[in-house]
């Protein structure tokens, strides 16, 4: 099934958006402006892109595996969560970067990918004393091999 949905670019500069070599649902993204960031330094990364997700779906924005062996940086918050709500005409989708070495992110890049997810259910909370399950155990309970 496709589902089509409203998508407005910052730039003509960086490439429409498209599905890479057919190996993969996520869509990747490109940085929308060269970005210079010292190392041990903080920047956001526009992606030159806004988005009217679809009634019920949120966004989910991870690095792409190879960003940091190419471009030193990582996401500081490891997964951006676009809301629903995030879709007026100035909403750019960023990339929140902290570098690790000296680097240059170039117009066009592709640094980081997204794919859309249904909301989950709304969720009330009961409390109680105890849950009568067996402790599973955890941090390697399971042992190393
Ligand atoms: O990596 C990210 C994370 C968020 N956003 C945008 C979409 C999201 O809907 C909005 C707000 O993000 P979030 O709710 O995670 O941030 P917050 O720090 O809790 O801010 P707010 O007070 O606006 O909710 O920023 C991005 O473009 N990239």
């Amino acid at each position: 099934m496709t589902q089509t949905i409203k998508i407005k670019y910052f730039t003509d500069e960086i490439e429409r958006l498209c599905y890479i070599g057919g190996k993969s649902d996520w869509i990747d993204l490109r940085a929308a402006k060269e970005v210079v960031i010292k190392a041990g330094e903080f920047q956001l990364i526009p992606l030159g892109i806004a988005l009217e997700l679809p009634s019920g779906y949120e966004a989910h924005v991870v690095p792409r595996s190879s960003t940091f062996k190419n471009y030193g940086i990582i996401q500081t918050n490891s997964m951006g969560i676009i809301d629903e709500t995030y879709c007026g005409d100035n909403d750019q989708w960023f990339f929140p970067a902290y570098a690790l070495r000296d680097t240059v992110i170039r117009v066009n890049d592709r640094i980081c990918q997204f794919r859309i997810m249904e909301h989950q259910p709304v969720l009330a909370f009961e409390e109680v004393t105890e849950l009568v399950h067996e402790d599973r155990g955890g941090h390697g309970s399971t042992g190393k091999q």
